[in-house]
């Protein structure tokens, strides 16, 4: 059975800003681009090959895995890309201030559109400046599966497909796969693969461009739940940061 690996992009220009993203395709920031390069090197130092690469169809995620390839000397890997690993749609707060949506809307509301398991945020109109409508990357998707909000929950269930048709054959081939994506979409994969209660994942943070590892049994259970970080220290306050956007 091969290894997982999980990479949250780095850092983006819109977390840099505290704005709510989702599916708007915003950069990495210099510092992102750093984390990326970082996380290349510690896949490189722990020996850690992929076989395969798996990426959303948002830049953050795409520039994360080139420069992380990059900094491990793998630019040759196979990479599949999937708006199943997109990050969780966030609806009408798309391009919103984290902080001021605190403010407005109180802390309990807030914290409910970021981390509740089964409430989205209210949908994006079309004719919204940060909508997808008509963006021709999505064009060959069926109307009902284009999102103009999501939960958690809509994640899990538009993610597990291709956890299940193209991941996990790799994986059960014995290569290691890399998959490089987003905060939610990740958060919904570590709930699938850890067994996460509804409830337990509102308190689960990915920290930006820490490569985390999974050993798999045979039947893709974690053989240690949680998985570990490649750097565990810096994963534990950029937890924390993640934890914290909004509030400061
Ligand atoms: O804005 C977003 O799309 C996500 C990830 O950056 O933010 P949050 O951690 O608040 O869900």
């Amino acid at each position: 059975m091969g290894k997982l690996v999980l990479l949250r992009h780095g850092e983006s220009v819109w977390n840099a800003e505290g704005l709510f993203t989702g599916w708007v395709d915003v950069d990495l920031s210099p510092t992102g681009e750093a984390e990326a390069r970082k996380g290349g090197e510690l896949l490189a130092a722990a020996g850690i090959r992929p076989k395969a690469v798996h990426t959303s169809v948002l830049k953050r995620a795409i520039r994360t895995a080139n420069i992380a390839l990059d900094a491990a000397d793998l630019h040759w890997l196979p990479v599949e890309r999937s708006w199943r690993l997109n990050e969780r749609h966030y609806g009408a707060l798309q391009g919103k201030d984290k902080a001021q949506t605190r403010e407005e809307y109180g802390e309990e509301q807030f914290m409910v559109w970021r981390r509740s398991y089964d409430t989205p945020p209210p949908p994006i109109a079309d004719g919204d400046p940060y909508s997808q409508h008509g963006d021709p990357r999505y064009a060959d998707l069926p109307p009902e599966l284009m999102p103009r909000t999501e939960c958690l929950a809509d994640v899990v269930d538009r993610m597990l497909p291709y956890w299940y048709d193209a991941i996990v054959p790799e994986l059960a081939a014995g290569g290691t796969v890399l998959v490089a994506a987003h905060g939610n979409s990740l958060r919904a994969l570590v709930k699938h693969l850890d067994g996460v209660s509804d409830e337990a994942i509102a308190g689960l943070n990915i920290p930006t461009g820490i490569p985390l590892v999974y050993e798999l049994n045979d039947d893709f259970t974690p053989r240690k739940a949680g998985g570990e970080y490649l750097d565990p220290e810096a994963a534990k306050d950029a937890i924390e940061a993640v934890k914290n956007q909004g509030s400061k």
